[in-house]
């Protein structure tokens, strides 16, 4: 069965005075990426819990948060309140990786890990078991419009050797970069989430950004099955 592809535009690149018609116009994806930037983890700075919940009461896709945060042990309870349907906390920034997953599922939402580029797939050998999703930075975080680090199709193949070996299926996200161009490429190496900030708000056609997106996404999957 061919696996279906999940499209999650990131609000980091939409247009912030006008919020609620942006996120009108990807009502056709599947999630919508949330990028809370802190400026100690990554050199940027964006939106906190009270935006997510404004975003979340004015879109009806899950709220994607990814936590580029050096404090996720202290902030995360305040994003979990505001909404976070999936949330998303890099593995560099906490020592408790395993309290914060349990944290997130006792507030009913799915649980996933980020890993920086330099970071090893290996080092989620002990916790893979638990998380509904892992999230692949395919470029280094802090800002969106970034090329896509070439060495992340390779990192994407191991991932799911080592979920093979574990017997799981969580979700793969891959993160900075996609676009139509390389959608397939990492589909076919095994991611089934794409974020696309760029490659959907850079645009004036978003429906058909997203459409492309997935098209392109699919025909990675087919070569995979
Ligand atoms: O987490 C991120 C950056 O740290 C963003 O989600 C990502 O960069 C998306 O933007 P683009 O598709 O333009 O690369
Ligand atoms: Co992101």
């Amino acid at each position: 069965m061919l696996e279906d592809v999940k499209i999650a535009p990131s609000v980091l690149s939409a247009d912030f005075m006008h919020l609620a018609d942006e996120l009108a116009d990807i009502r056709d994806a599947d999630y919508v990426h949330f990028d809370v930037m802190d400026g100690h983890f990554v050199p940027n700075l964006t939106f906190g819990p009270d935006v997510l919940r404004a975003v979340k009461g004015a879109c009806e896709l899950p709220v994607d948060a990814h936590l580029m945060i050096s404090n996720p042990d202290e902030m995360l309870p305040s994003y979990l309140d505001a909404g976070a349907d999936l949330v998303s906390f890099q593995y560099e920034a906490t020592a408790h990786a395993n309290r914060l997953v349990a944290l997130i599922h006792d507030h009913g939402a799915r649980a996933s890990i980020a890993l920086n580029p330099a970071t090893p797939v290996g080092m989620l050998e002990s916790i893979i078991d638990e998380l509904d999703m892992v999230l692949v930075m395919t470029v280094n975080p802090g800002f969106g419009g970034q090329s896509y680090l070439p060495s992340s199709t390779k990192k994407l193949r191991q991932l799911r050797r080592l979920c093979d070996e574990h017997g799981v299926r969580p979700l793969i996200e891959v993160d900075g970069g996609i676009s139509a161009r390389n959608a397939a490429e990492v589909t076919c190496a095994g991611a089934n989430v794409l974020v696309a900030g760029s490659a959907v708000f850079g645009v004036q056609d978003r429906p058909a950004a997203i459409a492309a997106i997935r098209k392109a996404g699919l025909t990675g999957t087919a070569k995979k099955a």
